[in-house]
């Protein structure tokens, strides 16, 4: 996704619907079977070939050095591999990690406690770091720069603030929303990558990558299916990948082909593109109720009979990205696209309302 800051929040923030199939946050099952299907190092890291060259420099020369590596900020939408890639920096760097996330660090202390009981070169991996408190982030920056904290001990003006030395170590932080760091605490790591959606090609590999771990037969078109379908995002393609195998191991005798993998998402209501019933919902109300728009954003919540925010935050940000859907200064209108996917008749072309041409294979053959 352009994971522009402007324009987009996370697809599946916490309003959406509970379970999305194609929501890119980690729900239980995932935590339950990603650590199996992590890549241990940069070589198994599918994709991402700028970043991997990048850090692999990186790394190599602290290694050569035998210093402790540079601190690494990774940006991109959830279920790119932030925190895979922080494990395998840790691996490379033979160092342990310690995983924790800004919201947990509320106050200066709770940063304080965890930066004093690190070992010499441990990888600190903070997910979520623009969501830290104000304080901690400042403590921070004197970490980073300088492997030293103040802590301050008692209130007002008898306050004082005892220094405290920290083993160097090499701080990960990840993002969603690059554009929401403070200037100061950017420029404080020395390299910084940004994660960009998976092309298709790439989703495929990470698929038979899976498919291989968890001992699931798939030829490639199937493979290629679920990739089309996953939004560029391999948590998702793993979590399609599952349940295919379920429809697989149910419906037929557990081996995925193309056929099996459109069956199967059909049941789960995800379609050729990878968009599900809310997103179409969205688009079908734009389409066929609206004519194309342009049309309020409140009033097409209202349509759906979902929250302004569900569309907005949980639906919008993909079909944009899809070049299905534009936000404009007078609501939200469909493209020529949009009408094309769900096999639609633009008013203008069907001399009338909006018609339906033949239904377009939604769901595949
Ligand atoms: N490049 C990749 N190659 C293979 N698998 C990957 C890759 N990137 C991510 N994955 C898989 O996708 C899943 C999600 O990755 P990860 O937890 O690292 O994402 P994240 O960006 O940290 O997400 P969040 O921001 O929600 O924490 C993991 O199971 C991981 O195995």
């Amino acid at each position: 996704m352009n994971w522009d800051d402007s324009t987009t929040g996370p697809d599946d923030a916490p309003t959406a619907p509970g379970g999305r199939l194609v929501g890119s946050f980690a729900d239980g099952e995932d935590q339950a079977v990603e650590a199996a299907l992590r890549p241990k190092s940069l070589d198994e890291f599918v994709g991402q070939e700028r970043v991997r060259e990048q850090l692999d420099l990186v790394l190599r020369a602290a290694r050569a050095r035998g210093a402790t590596a540079d601190h690494v900020l990774l940006s991109g939408a959830p279920g790119l591999g932030k925190t895979t890639l922080s494990m395998i920096i840790a691996a490379e760097m033979q160092a342990p990690i310690r995983i924790t996330s800004g919201p947990a660090i509320q106050h200066a202390g709770d940063l304080a406690a965890i930066l004093s009981s690190l070992q010499e070169g441990e990888v600190l991996f903070l997910d979520e770091i623009h969501r830290m408190s104000r304080p901690a982030e400042e403590m921070l920056y004197m970490a980073m720069e300088d492997f030293r904290v103040d802590v301050i001990v008692g209130k007002g003006p008898g306050a004082t603030a005892i220094p405290l030395e920290l083993p160097p170590f090499t701080l990960v932080g990840a993002t969603t929303r690059a554009g929401l760091l403070p200037p100061p605490l950017r420029d404080r790591f020395g390299f910084t990558a940004h994660m960009e959606f998976y092309d298709p090609a790439e989703l495929q590999r990470v698929v038979h990558r899976s498919a291989l771990l968890l001992d699931v037969e798939i030829d490639t078109d199937g493979a290629a299916e679920i990739a089309g379908r996953s939004r560029g995002t391999p948590r998702i393609a793993n979590r399609l990948l599952r349940r295919v195998r379920d429809y697989a191991q149910v419906k037929v005798d557990g081996r995925i082909t193309r056929e099996v993998a459109c069956a199967a998402l059909r049941v789960y209501e995800v379609d050729s593109r990878g968009l599900d019933r809310l997103d179409r919902a969205v688009l079908e109300a734009l389409l066929k109720l609206f004519a194309g728009g342009p049309v309020g954003l409140s009033t097409l919540a209202v349509a759906v009979g979902e929250e302004r925010e569900t569309v907005e935050e949980v639906a919008e940000p993909f079909l944009v990205r899809e070049g299905l859907l534009a936000r404009t200064p007078r609501g939200r209108i469909a493209t020529p696209a949009a009408w094309a996917h769900l096999g639609l008749v633009p008013p203008q072309a069907a001399g009338g309302p909006g018609g339906r041409a033949g239904q377009g294979g939604l769901f595949g053959p």
